[in-house]
């Protein structure tokens, strides 16, 4: 390692295998590297060796601001080809397994689903902290049903509202679904309130979500626990985002596409990396696209080959239809498509990543949730932002959505007054976004905030562990360049 690098405060980053946790962990990563540490980000290397093949991953340290990042694999003890990784009841007790190991840090941080990363740090006698992925509304409604502080749907009164304490009345299908008594997904609820049995460990709760976005409910929350809002991480005045990336697959490209179509002409599809949809759902949406005659940029990414989903098709004769009106890619390089001048709208599965990039991008949206935090993102997307329609409510609503209602909003969304509205409303959260992250903006004021936090506890730290497990590097103290090296 450079010894530029070697001379900084180190923090470790231990990221679940799934994209839509290694994007925000990895955008932080890049945050605190730019405000001069050194950062080692880290996850499994079944997902490792995906990461290097899309993503041109360095060996060795990549210089990010002033400080560097670096990415360092672990082996999570299962050959190659294991299905069991799909099952998370199955796989989170082996990661914890494999990854409760010594490691020579000043803080770690992590994000959810893997709460042992706290336990690691705190038998080490590190600080750490944990970066929550969604947005600070789905935080206070898994941290109210896990303390059962208000009434939340059960079996016994399946169909009531919830009203948490600043937030908007949520009806039964609005709160995040894995906490419905009848969610077809309970370990997923199981691995999220893990991390809540876990809350008093981090010290600092990273929020990639911004003050002015979500003010009442992160004033609220902010006196229970000690939450800093860090994001839209994906926007990075500091350094641009294309240096260093973490996609499990190498994107199409569909800029050359987006380049040849007028501005606000085209409509782009993308349900992320994790949901997958019934065969007669998707017709549905590739008629409505048809029908609709917009241009349209459609992700149809290939299922993983332990999902157990079959491989989606198009209908008969579709792209001969669409024409050049249509591009359909397996993997859209997403920021790059939301800054596009040709890109009108977006039609998002509403994971928390999406939907950030889609606001800070001032994109208007069609909210076509499924599950988990989707169907809350999308009540906010579109009742509280105001910047979208909703196509469906998510998995709390059984029925197919038609090609008519797909064409309805993709032309609500498009064209008319009310897609004017959504515009200006989504045009107002880009530059709420930009101004949080600019120098002085209260994102940019908590990293920094941070950052001075980690050095100074990485100080203490040295000197608690005295000489026999630790060494203090020459300069400690100073401008915080400490680095604790096992012995
Ligand atoms: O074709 C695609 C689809 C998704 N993404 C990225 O994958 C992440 C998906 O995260 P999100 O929380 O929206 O959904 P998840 O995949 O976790 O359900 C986001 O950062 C997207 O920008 C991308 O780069 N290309
Ligand atoms: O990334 C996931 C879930 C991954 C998973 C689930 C089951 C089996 C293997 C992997 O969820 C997404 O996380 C985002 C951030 O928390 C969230 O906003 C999206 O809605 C989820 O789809």
């Amino acid at each position: 390692m450079g010894s530029d690098a070697e001379s900084l405060v180190h923090v470790l980053l231990v990221s679940l295998p799934a994209q839509g946790h290694v994007n925000p962990l990895l955008r932080l990563g890049k945050r605190l590297a730019s405000n001069g540490l050194l950062v080692t980000f880290t996850t499994p290397e079944s997902i490792g060796k995906q990461m290097r093949k899309a993503s041109n991953i360095a060996d060795e340290p990549t210089p990010v601001g002033d400080g560097f990042i670096r990415f360092e694999f672990f082996e999570d003890g299962w050959d190659e080809d294991e299905p069991r990784r799909q099952d998370f009841d199955q796989y989170l007790p082996q990661l914890e397994k494999v990854g409760k190991r010594n490691r020579p840090v000043s803080c770690l941080i992590n994000n959810p689903f893997i709460p042992w990363v706290s336990d690691v740090a705190e038998s080490l006698g590190l600080p750490s902290a944990m970066l929550w992925v969604q947005s600070c509304a789905c935080f206070a409604a898994y941290y109210h049903y896990y303390h059962g502080l208000v009434p939340f749907p059960s079996e016994l009164a399946m169909e009531i509202d919830v009203q948490l304490p600043c937030m908007p009345l949520l009806k039964h299908d609005e709160v995040p679904s894995f906490l419905y008594p009848t969610t077809p997904y309970p370990f997923l609820r199981r691995a999220i309130l893990g991390q809540y049995k876990n809350l008093d460990k981090p010290f600092c709760i990273l929020m990639d979500t911004f003050q002015e976005l979500e003010l009442e409910i992160i004033e609220y929350m902010s006196q229970i626990c000690p939450i800093k809002t860090v994001g839209p991480l994906f926007k990075n005045p500091k350094v641009p985002n294309a240096n260093v990336r973490g996609d499990f697959m190498k994107a199409d490209d569909c800029v050359g596409w987006l380049d040849s179509k007028p501005a606000g002409s085209v409509v782009y599809v993308s349900f992320g990396s994790v949901v997958y949809l019934k065969q007669d759902q998707w017709d549905e949406i590739a008629y409505g696209l048809l029908n609709s005659g917009v241009n349209f940029s459609w992700v149809m990414k290939p299922p993983h080959k332990d999902s157990g989903y079959t491989v989606l098709t198009l209908p008969e004769g579709f792209l001969e239809k669409a024409g050049d009106k249509g591009k359909v890619v397996q993997w859209s390089p997403q920021e790059q498509v939301l800054a596009h001048p040709a890109v009108a709208a977006f039609v998002t599965h509403c994971g928390w990543n999406s939907s950030m990039e889609a606001l800070a991008s001032g994109m208007s949206v069609v909210a076509f949730p499924q599950w988990g935090d989707q169907v809350t993102d999308a009540k906010y997307l579109v009742d509280v932002f105001k910047v979208g329609v909703r196509m469906w409510r998510g998995e709390g609503e059984d029925k197919l959505i038609t090609r008519d209602v797909v064409e309805k909003c993709l032309l609500e969304a498009t064209v008319g007054e009310k897609a004017v509205e959504m515009k200006r409303n989504a045009l107002k959260w880009k530059a709420a976004a930009e101004a949080a992250v600019a120098e002085g903006g209260s994102s940019d004021r908590n990293i920094q905030a941070f950052v001075d936090e980690v050095k100074r506890r990485s100080v203490e730290v040295a000197l608690a562990k005295g000489s026999k497990s630790t060494v203090v590097r020459e300069g400690a103290g100073t401008n915080g360049k400490v680095e604790l090296v096992s012995s």
